[in-house]
């Protein structure tokens, strides 16, 4: 959340909202939204004004790109549903034009994001406990307050638009309740509001949690992480807000295959850390043919350094590229194998993607269309059971293994919410299994990756510990220094052992974790 009053350069509010008329208006029901030339809601009084005119009076429809992110926050809450599949979904549905998606995009997203938040502050405003409220009440409250409190709308339109929406799809008692609970809201910006639900608290986790919009157990599992990787506690407070922060799409063009040049023409710019990528604020990219070739591909910048580290470090023996067999033990949905299958394809190896779960087997399969047949293949199964099947057969294996995903909260705004401390706890076997799995299935002098999008010890450094302990036929490699080997000099490695691990507030990539386990030849 930002605190600082002003309104965050990421939360951009209305900038994408606006008109489908050419001009400066959308239809907002029982009035119009009229929003500027950069899709601002136009303030027709004080920014902190809104209309006196009692609900009754007021819009009675919906406008258009709030109901969409009232939809999407309604999915995610009684359906289970992510967000970033539903509302592109919705926007498609409601045919929203592009400043109106935006704006529905900002505002479901930041009011996912910032639950936490939000909560604290209706808590304050409600006279009954939140979890007494009609769900879907409480989520038309989480929009109004992220539109008055973070967002560039006049507190008259957000007030006047979200009882709107709610008296056109909730009912119009309800409209009233969120009237008057949207008003208290109205009295004070964010930083008044968490400085008055903060007044007195000392738990300095707590604090991080509301100021931060992450739920407490998340907060001191990435501080033990950090601490655990060798940065110091209070970065705590960087990496909150780094996960707060809309990331930037960053792009990748399959070595050999792919170009970026439609990309850089279109307004990306060139990846600072890592070559043959590009950083993107948006846009529609499936309107480029290279991305719709699948020959560019949307992938974080940390899993194109993991995915290329594997490709490059160096074998213990016979290290010769040519004919190398590489594996995917955890391939779903595709993203590191279609660079590492390109790669392959470059170097004359081939790679096997393995994936048990055979929809996620599918886009395995589809994410490595674009590259030639001849360099991969992809098996639906267990990975578990591949190093028993096909002990000692290739030369490099990347278990890129289930986790909490701790280390890509930014990218799902609503998955903070979702997860739990169990999932940290039920995944460790796994992990540890199949980390097994990929050391039985590599040959002496070959090389595993242990990957997770999560910092955690628990299913970082303890896991890999676990695998080798004892194991005077394994060794551990500096994945540090093999990710700034195929870096443009990002200095990846720094602060670690002989593991690595990326943050976002450090590197603007996801938490990705890497150890790099070479087995003796
Ligand atoms: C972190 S994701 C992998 C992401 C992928 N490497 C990419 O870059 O797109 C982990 C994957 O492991 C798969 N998985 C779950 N259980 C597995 C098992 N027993 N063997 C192999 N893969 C498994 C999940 O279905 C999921 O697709």
């Amino acid at each position: 959340m930002s605190e600082s009053g002003r309104r965050n350069p990421a939360n951009h509010g209305g900038r994408d909202g606006g008109s489908r008329d050419g001009g400066n208006r959308s239809q907002g029901g029982g009035g119009t939204v009229r929003r500027d030339a950069k899709g601002r809601e136009r303030n027709r009084g004080p920014q902190r004004g809104f209309s006196a005119s009692a609900p009754s009076q007021r819009t009675r429809r919906a406008d258009p790109a709030r109901l969409v992110a009232f939809e999407v926050l309604r999915a995610v809450a009684a359906e289970d549903a992510y967000a970033n599949l539903v509302l592109p979904a919705r926007i498609r549905h409601h045919r929203l034009d592009k400043r109106d998606a935006g704006f529905a995009t900002e505002l479901s997203y930041g009011a996912l994001r910032g639950q936490g938040t939000y909560d604290a502050i209706l808590a304050a405003c409600v006279d009954r406990p939140l979890a007494k409220l009609d769900p879907a009440v409480l989520d038309a409250l989480r929009l109004g307050a992220h539109q008055l409190l973070a967002m560039r709308v006049p507190a008259h339109a957000a007030l006047d638009q979200t009882v709107g929406l709610a008296r056109a799809v909730i009912g119009a008692g309800p409209s009233s309740l969120i009237n008057a609970v949207l008003r208290k809201v109205t009295a004070r910006t964010l930083p008044e509001w968490l400085d008055h639900v903060l007044a007195g608290e000392t738990d300095t986790t707590r604090i991080d949690a509301v100021r931060h919009a992450h739920p407490e157990w998340i907060v001191r599992a990435l501080r033990q992480s950090l601490v655990a990787h060798g940065r110091p506690a209070d970065e705590i407070t960087e990496l909150l807000e780094a996960d707060n922060e809309a990331p930037v799409v960053n792009l990748v063009a399959l070595p050999g295959l792919g170009s970026l040049e439609e990309a850089l023409e279109n307004g990306a710019t060139p990846g600072p850390l890592v070559a043959g990528s590009a950083l993107s604020s948006g846009g529609d990219l499936g309107r480029l043919s290279s991305v719709r070739a699948g020959t560019t591909r949307v992938q974080d910048v940390g899993s194109q350094l993991v995915a290329r580290a594997v490709a490059a470090v160096e074998l213990g023996s016979s290290g010769e590229q040519a004919g190398e067999k590489w594996l995917d033990l955890c391939a779903g949905p595709g993203g590191k194998a279609a660079l590492l299958a390109a790669l392959a394809n470059e170097a004359g190896a081939s790679l096997l993607a393995n994936e048990p779960a055979p929809h996620r087997a599918k886009l395995v399969s589809q994410a490595l269309a674009a590259v030639p047949g001849s360099a991969w293949s992809v098996r639906t199964g267990d990975g578990r059971d591949l190093g028993k099947e096909q002990p000692g057969s290739f030369d490099r294996v990347l278990a890129d293994v289930p986790c909490s995903g701790l280390g890509a909260l930014r990218r799902r705004p609503e998955s903070r919410w979702r997860r739990t401390p169990k999932d940290l706890a039920e995944l460790g076997p796994l992990q540890r299994e199949l980390l097994g799995s990929a050391i039985d299935a590599v040959r002496p002098g070959g090389v595993v990756a242990y990957v997770t999008c999560s910092p955690h010890p628990a299913e970082t450094t303890a896991v890999v510990s676990d695998a080798v302990a004892g194991r005077e036929d394994l060794e551990l490699l500096d994945a540090g220094a093999a990710l700034d080997a195929v870096s443009l000099g990002g200095n990846l490695g720094a602060g670690n052992e002989l593991t690595a691990q990326l943050w976002p507030h450090l590197h603007r990539t996801d938490a990705m974790f890497m150890a790099l386990i070479r087995k003796k030849a």
